[in-house]
C-alpha cells in the first residue's frame, strides 16, 4: 500500500497539477460529449420509434376507416336491397318514378350519403336504373365505371339468398372507388313475392375523391388521407385497397411526432451542450489558473524544501564546522540537546550534561541564566555573556544567544569569548595605560582629569597638574641603551606613584615626561613639600646592575581654577612652568605665573617674524676670525647668524635659533647661511677656511648631506675650505644616525669640528667614535681660567688629547691677553674671541682679510 501511495506521489510529482487538471477536465468533457451523444442518438431512436408507432397507428386507422366505409355501404345496400318495394320496383319492373322521382331510391343516394353512382343491373346484366351524382342517367355501369363489374354483380346475386351484399374497390379513373352491390329481394315483405329470374343487382359507387379521403381519415384521426403517389406506395405503412395494388393504396400525411420530438429535443440537447461547453470552458479556465496557482505553489513548496534541505545541511556543516556550540533547553531549563562542539570547547561530557539545568552549567553577571532568558519581550539578537567552568577547572567566558523555540524552551549558540574578553581587556588597560611603566597614559589623563574638572575645584579645594620632566635622561638612555632607559622611566614611575596619595593620579605622556594630578591640596606648602619630595625621591641613585645611575626633575605647576578650568590649558600652563623650571636650571620647580604666558606669546610673534625674516633678507651674517695661536695668523673664520629685525634692532642667535629649531624654521635658515657664507668664503684667499654651525635638528632631517653637497657645488668653494660646527647633542639624540650622515659628509671633503667641548656628559667617547677634525674648547673655561686652577689643567688635558687624536683644537672666547698667553703655553693651536676680533659684518671682514693681505705681503717684501 505504501508502495503504491509513492508510486500515485511519483506520478503526481512527475506531472504537473495544470496536465493533470486538464487531463481530467479533457475526460470529463470527452464523458459528457459521450452523454449527449448518446441522448441524441436516443432521442432520434425515439423519434422514429415515435414515427414508427405514429405510421402504424395511422395505417391501423386507415384500414379501420376503409373497413368503416365498407361497413356503412354494405349496411345503405342492404337496406335498399332487401327491401320490398325495391324488389317491386327495380326487378320486378323498373319505375324510375317511384325510384328517382319519389325519391325512395334516388338524388339522396348522392345528397345523403356522398355515392356519386347508383345502378339496377337487371338479371341480364343490363343496367336499367342509374343515378349519377344525384341526377338520373341512361349510362350503362361498365361504361362509367369504365370496367366491367360482373365479377361483383355475380358476388352480389350470390348473396341474394343469405342476403348478403358485397364491396369491392375498384379503380375508375385512376382515382380508387367502394362499390358496394347487393341483390335485389324483397326482403322481409310478405307482399312481394319473388320470381324466378335471377336478381337484380343494385350497385353503389363511391368514388373516393381527395375531399372525401381527407374527410374520412380526419374522422379518424389520419391527418390528409389520400391515395398513395407512387413514391409513397412502396412506404412500408401504405394501406393498399384491395389485394391488387393496381388498385391503389391510401396514404396520409404523418405529424412525425418524432420529428417534433428531434426539433424540440435536438436544440434543447444543443443548448445544454453549449451551456456545458461554456461551463466547462469556465471551469477549465478557473482550474487552468487554480492550476497554475497550485503549479507555482508546489514549484514553491520545492524550492522551499529544496532550500530548507540546503539550509538543514548548511546548518548542519556550520555547527560541525563552527567553533561555537549549539544547545537547546525545555522549559524546564534542562538542557535536550548540546552539539558535539560542545565536548571539544568545553571538555565536559554532553551525556552528562544533558538533562541537567542550564543555570547549573552557565552563570552570568545579571543573575541566573533562566532569569535573563524570561526577561519578557527580551530582543532575540541580544547575547548574553556567561561564565562557566571548564573540564580544566578553569573559568571560561561564553557568548550565548538564545531564541525562543515554537514549542517550549528556548535554543541557541555559545561562542567561547574568553581569549577575546582578555584580549579586550588588556587593550582596554592598553589604551588607558603606558605599556613600559604601567602607568595611566594620555588618554586616560585626560578622562581622569575631565572627570576632575568636571567636580569644579575651588581656590581652598584646588586641582593641582604638576608637570614632570626628567634631566639628565637622554645621556642614560643613549649611553646605556634603552634597557637600560626603561629601567629608569620603571623606577621613577614607581617613586612616583609612591609620593602621592591614592586617588591622585601619575601619568606618563611622552618619553621622560609626567604628569601628576592631586586632589587633596590645601596650601602651596603642601605642593612645595611634595615637589621636593618628588625630586629627592627621584634624585636617589638608580640601581643598574653594576652601576647608579642619576637623573633629576624639574617640575611645572598649574592649579585650576587658579590659573585655568579647561584641561587642555592646564596642561600648557604646566608646561610652560616646566620650560621655566628647566630655564631655570633644572632640577627645581616653578608654578605658573600669567607672565610666562605673555613671554610665549612673544616667542611666537618672534616665531611668525622670523619666517617673515627669513624671506625677506633681514638675516645678515658676521664672520669672527679664528687665529693660529702659535703665529697669530688668521686661519679663518665661523660664520654667526644676526637678524636685523625692523623694530628690535639687531637680534643675537641665542634668542632666535632656539626658536627656529622649535618651529622647523631652522633648515632655511641654515641653508641661508650655508649658501652665504660658502659664497663668501669662495672669494677669500684660498688659506682661509669658514666655519658654519649646524643645529642637532638638521642631522634628523635626512637630508643634510644633499644639502652641504648642493652648497658647496652652488658656491664652488674647495669643500676642504669648509668646516661644519656640531654640538655633541648631536650624537646623544641618535648616535647612529650621526655617525653615518657624518660619514657622508667627510667624504664629500669637509672638516668637521666639535662645539662646545667640555660642556657635555660624554665628549671624549664621541670624540674617538666620530670623524671629527677638530674641537673647540666652550668659552666658559677660558672665563673661570683666571680664579680655577683646575680649569686650566682641563683646558691642558684637552689640548693634550686633541693632540693626541689629531685633532686640531681651538678655544673659543679668548677675550684677554692673558688668555692668549695660557693657550700658547698649552701649545693650543687655534682661538677666536672678542680680544682677538669680534664677529665682523661682511664689509667689516672683507677689509680685515684686504688689510690681513696687504701686511702679510709688505712682511714678505
Ligand atoms: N662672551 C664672549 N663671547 C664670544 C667671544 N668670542 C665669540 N663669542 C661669541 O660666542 C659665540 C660663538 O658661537 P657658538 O659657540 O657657536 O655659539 C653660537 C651658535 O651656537 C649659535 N649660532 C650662531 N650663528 C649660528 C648659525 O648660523 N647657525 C646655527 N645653527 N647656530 C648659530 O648661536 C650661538 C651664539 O652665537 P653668537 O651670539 O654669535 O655668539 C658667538 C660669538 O659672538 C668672547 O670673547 N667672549
Amino acid at each position: 500500500m505504501p508502495n503504491n501511495l509513492a508510486s500515485i506521489a511519483n506520478r503526481l510529482t512527475d506531472r504537473s497539477s495544470l496536465s493533470l487538471a486538464r487531463a481530467s477536465l479533457f475526460k470529463f468533457v470527452a464523458l459528457l460529449a459521450g452523454v449527449f451523444v448518446l441522448a441524441s442518438v436516443s432521442l432520434v431512436y425515439l423519434a422514429n420509434d415515435l414515427d414508427r408507432t405514429e405510421e402504424v397507428e395511422s395505417a391501423f386507422y386507415t384500414k379501420k376507416a376503409m373497413q368503416s366505409l365498407e361497413k356503412s355501404m354494405l349496411s345503405t345496400v342492404r337496406d335498399y336491397a332487401f327491401w320490398g318495394d325495391a324488389y317491386r320496383h327495380l326487378h320486378v319492373e323498373v319505375d324510375a318514378d317511384w325510384a328517382f322521382v319519389r325519391q325512395n331510391i334516388g338524388p339522396t343516394i348522392y345528397s345523403d350519403f356522398g355515392f356519386q353512382g347508383l345502378f339496377v343491373v337487371n338479371d341480364a346484366n343490363r343496367t336499367v336504373y342509374s343515378v349519377i351524382k344525384g341526377e338520373l342517367k341512361a349510362v350503362e355501369v361498365s361504361q362509367w365505371l369504365g370496367q366491367s363489374i360482373t365479377a361483383i354483380v355475380d358476388q352480389a346475386r350470390a348473396g341474394a339468398e343469405t342476403e348478403t351484399p358485397t364491396t369491392a374497390f375498384i379503380n375508375v379513373n385512376g382515382a380508387p372507388a367502394l362499390v358496394a352491390a347487393a341483390a335485389i329481394t324483397p326482403g322481409t315483405d310478405p307482399t312481394a313475392v319473388a320470381d324466378e329470374r335471377p336478381a337484380s343487382v343494385l350497385i353503389f359507387v363511391n368514388l373516393l375523391n381527395s375531399a372525401k379521403l381527407e374527410l374520412m381519415g380526419n374522422d379518424f384521426g389520419v391527418t390528409r388521407l389520400h391515395v398513395a403517389t407512387p413514391d409513397e406506395m412502396s412506404a412500408a405503412f401504405a394501406v393498399p385497397l384491395s389485394d391488387n395494388a393496381a388498385i391503389g393504396s391510401l396514404y396520409w400525411t404523418s405529424s412525425r411526432p418524432g420529428l417534433r420530438l428531434l426539433g424540440i429535443g435536438l436544440p434543447l440537447i444543443g443548448i445544454a451542450a453549449l451551456l456545458v461547453c461554456l461551463m466547462t470552458w469556465a471551469i477549465l479556465r478557473r482550474t487552468t489558473a487554480g492550476a497554475l496557482v497550485l503549479d507555482a505553489s508546489y514549484a514553491s513548496l520545492q524550492s522551499s524544501q529544496q532550500a530548507l534541505a540546503t539550509s538543514e545541511a548548511r546548518f548542519r556543516d556550520v555547527v560541525e564546522a563552527s567553533s561555537d556550540w549549539v544547545w537547546e533547553i525545555d522549559a524546564d531549563w534542562r538542557l535536550t540537546f548540546l552539539s558535539e562542539r560542545f565536548e571539544a570547547v568545553t571538555g565536559l561530557s554532553r551525556t552528562a550534561w544533558t538533562g541537567a539545568s542550564i543555570d547549573d552549567l552557565l552563570s552570568t553577571e545579571l543573575g541566573t541564566l533562566s532569569q535573563w532568558l524570561s526577561i519578557p519581550n527580551r530582543r532575540p539578537d541580544i547575547s548574553v555573556q556567561c561564565r562557566y567552568v571548564d573540564i580544566k577547572g578553569r573559568e571560561r567566558i561564553t557568548r550565548l544567544s538564545a531564541r525562543e523555540m515554537s514549542g517550549e524552551g528556548f535554543r541557541g549558540t555559545a561562542t567561547d569569548v574568553t581569549e577575546e574578553v582578555e584580549a579586550r581587556r588588556r587593550i582596554e588597560f592598553l589604551s588607558q595605560h603606558d605599556a613600559l611603566t604601567g602607568l595611566p597614559n594620555r588618554t586616560r589623563l585626560q578622562e581622569f582629569l575631565d572627570g576632575k574638572l568636571k567636580a569644579l575645584p575651588t581656590v581652598e579645594q584646588p586641582l593641582v597638574m604638576l608637570s614632570l620632566d626628567l634631566d639628565r635622561f637622554k645621556p642614560v638612555n643613549d649611553l646605556l641603551g634603552h634597557a637600560a632607559g626603561d629601567l629608569v622611566l620603571n623606577e621613577v614611575s614607581s617613586r612616583l606613584a609612591d609620593c602621592v596619595r591614592e586617588g591622585d593620579l601619575v601619568a606618563r605622556i611622552g618619553g621622560d615626561e609626567f604628569v601628576l594630578i592631586l586632589t587633596d591640596m590645601n596650601s602651596s606648602v603642601e605642593v612645595e613639600a611634595l615637589c621636593r619630595r618628588l625630586i629627592d625621591s627621584i634624585e636617589r641613585p638608580i640601581a643598574l646592575d653594576e652601576q647608579e645611575v642619576f637623573v633629576s626633575a624639574s617640575i611645572g605647576i598649574a592649579m585650576a581654577p587658579t590659573d585655568a578650568l579647561e584641561a587642555a590649558e592646564l596642561l600648557r600652563y604646566a608646561d610652560i612652568a616646566l620650560y621655566e623650571a628647566k630655564a631655570a636650571g633644572r632640577n627645581t620647580w616653578r608654578y605658573y605665573a600669567g607672565d610666562m604666558n605673555v613671554r610665549i606669546i612673544e616667542r611666537r610673534r618672534l616665531e611668525s617674524d622670523l619666517r617673515f625674516a627669513i624671506k625677506n633678507n633681514e638675516l645678515r651674517l658676521y664672520f669672527q676670525p679664528r687665529y693660529s695661536i702659535a703665529d697669530g695668523r688668521m686661519v679663518g673664520a665661523e660664520a654667526l647668524v644676526r637678524w636685523q629685525h625692523p623694530e628690535r634692532g639687531l637680534i643675537s642667535p641665542d634668542t632666535f635659533i632656539p626658536i627656529a629649531e622649535e618651529s622647523g624654521l631652522i633648515l632655511a635658515l641654515s641653508n641661508w647661511v650655508l649658501n652665504t657664507a660658502c659664497s663668501q668664503a669662495a672669494q677669500w684667499p684660498q688659506h682661509l677656511f669658514v666655519s658654519v654651525n649646524l643645529s642637532p635638528i638638521e642631522f634628523k632631517t635626512g637630508n643634510l648631506f644633499e644639502r652641504i653637497q648642493k652648497t658647496l657645488n652652488n658656491s664652488g668653494i674647495d669643500p676642504a675650505r669648509v668646516e661644519l660646527e656640531i654640538t655633541e647633542s648631536v650624537m646623544l639624540d641618535d648616535a647612529a644616525g650621526a655617525l653615518e650622515v657624518m660619514k657622508n659628509l667627510k667624504r664629500l671633503g669637509v672638516r668637521i669640528c666639535m662645539d662646545d667641548f667640555g660642556t657635555g656628559y660624554s665628549s671624549l667617547s664621541y670624540l674617538r667614535a666620530f670623524p671629527f677634525d677638530g674641537l673647540k674648547i666652550d668659552r666658559s673655561f677660558l672665563n673661570r681660567l683666571e680664579e680655577n686652577d683646575d680649569d686650566k689643567t682641563i683646558v691642558q688635558a684637552i689640548v693634550g688629547l686633541g693632540r693626541a687624536l689629531s685633532l686640531t683644537v681651538t678655544a673659543e672666547g679668548i677675550e684677554t691677553a692673558e688668555h692668549l698667553k695660557l693657550l700658547k703655553a698649552v701649545s693650543c693651536d687655534e682661538g677666536q674671541g672678542y680680544f682677538l676680533s669680534r664677529p665682523l659684518d661682511i664689509d667689516a671682514f672683507d677689509a680685515l682679510v684686504e688689510a690681513a693681505d696687504m701686511s702679510a705681503d709688505k712682511s714678505s717684501v
